[in-house]
């Protein structure tokens, strides 16, 4: 069998899907996107092609080494999330060739279902508490949100009372029948987020994550060693070489690799076996796709660590598209109490339906996240 051809498409929201057609007409589906950087990985995507096309798609393991060290740089976001959505479309050819969905190529299921949280709030925490209730009422328990809106390097007092009031409130109002996660989004520095974890003790939650920026990773350790909070971290991460630092620094106890942004499932079963060495736990970060979300799941079921899946269902990015409006096999995907079964389907376990993806792609939009500036007139984290 060869690889023939790759063909991408950007679609809304904000994801990519690529389709990897073969000579023996099996057709692989991955998720390569960088969210705001869509047609950035497009052109990596078609670079590599140059690995790809006229070999053998069964090689998985020499095709990922190919693109991952064939061009002298290596690693980042782009080059590593085009690697990932490469990587799935082979996983979901070799799972179609063989009849197999991919979780049985990897030694079988370790769980019989998995966790997923819903995301509450959007970019600017608000209406969080109409929202856990609409979701505990669909029977979600575990949830995350923004933890504060722009944050100075060092910030007032107010801030910080701003932000666990909000968690106060959702404490008051669900007491403990719910569990959340906090992400701080890379918004909090290291001055702010010992007195942001402070004050969150009180409140347990579930863990909070990118307490700071990525680049910041030697903070992990030493912001560990001041709470009780379990600390999480690992979207802007790409690969084994940028999480092995943090497994060796400690402080993290939960990683959240993505699988369309670090390497895919050749890449992401690995940072997951590292991880579970370290006794630290896996929760896949997702806020894509169908063929993301089937990614994570297939590494999620054969990894004794994974705790938690994100999954984009009523994400406040998801504007002008929804997680499964691309999906056929939508009831495969179906939520029961937060949970969600092993994809019986080969491969990925994701039937995409093609004529809505390429109907979606001639109106694709240019999705950016917005640009936030301080009072003062400079750059936010967003
Ligand atoms: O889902 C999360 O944990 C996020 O932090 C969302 C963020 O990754 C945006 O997708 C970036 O555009
Ligand atoms: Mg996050």
């Amino acid at each position: 069998m060869k690889i023939t051809k790759l063909t991408t498409y950007r679609v809304a929201p904000r994801w990519m899907f690529l389709k990897m057609e073969t000579d023996a007409g099996v057709t692989g589906w991955g998720e390569p996107v960088i969210e705001g950087r869509a047609r950035t990985v497009e052109a990596a995507v078609h670079e590599l092609s140059h690995y790809l096309v006229g070999q053998d798609p069964a090689r998985i393991n020499d095709l990922w080494q190919a693109m991952y060290r064939g061009g002298f740089y290596r690693g980042g976001p782009i080059l590593m999330s085009a690697i990932a959505g490469i990587d799935q479309a082979l996983w979901d050819i070799k799972g179609k060739v063989l009849g197999q969905p991919v979780y049985e190529l990897l030694g079988g299921l370790v769980r019989d279902r998995m966790k997923t949280y819903s995301w509450v709030g959007g970019d600017r925490p608000a209406d969080i508490i109409a929202g856990i209730g609409q979701l505990v009422d669909a029977g979600f328990d575990t949830f995350k949100m923004n933890g504060t809106e722009e944050l100075g390097l060092i910030d007032s007092a107010a801030k910080v009372d701003a932000a666990v009031g909000r968690i106060a409130e959702i404490r008051n109002a669900f007491g403990y029948s719910i569990e959340f996660g906090i992400d701080f989004h890379g918004r909090v520095a290291a001055p702010m987020a010992r007195p942001l974890l402070r004050e969150l003790e009180a409140y347990r939650p579930l863990f909070v994550e990118e307490p700071v920026l990525a680049e910041q990773w030697e903070q992990y350790r030493r912001l560990a060693d001041a709470t009780s909070i379990p600390l999480a971290a690992g979207e802007r991460m790409y690969s084994r070489f940028d999480f092995k630092r943090v497994f060796a620094e400690g402080g993290l106890a939960i990683v959240q690799p993505d699988l369309s942004h670090a390497g895919g499932i050749t890449e992401c079963v690995k940072i997951a076996a590292m991880a579970e060495a370290y006794d630290v736990a896996l929760a896949p970060h997702c806020p894509l796709g169908p063929v993301a979300l089937a990614a994570c799941l297939q590494v999620d079921f054969v990894s004794h660590n994974a705790v938690l899946q994100e999954q984009s269902m009523g994400i406040h990015y998801n504007r002008g598209a929804e997680l499964l409006d691309y999906v056929v096999n939508k009831d495969d995907f179906r939520l029961c109490d937060g949970y969600i079964d092993p994809l019986p389907l080969p491969g990925l376990g994701v039937e995409i339906n093609e004529d809505a993806v390429k109907e979606a792609s001639r109106t694709a939009p240019d999705w950016r996240n917005p640009l936030w500036r301080h009072a003062d007139g400079s750059v936010a984290e967003w």
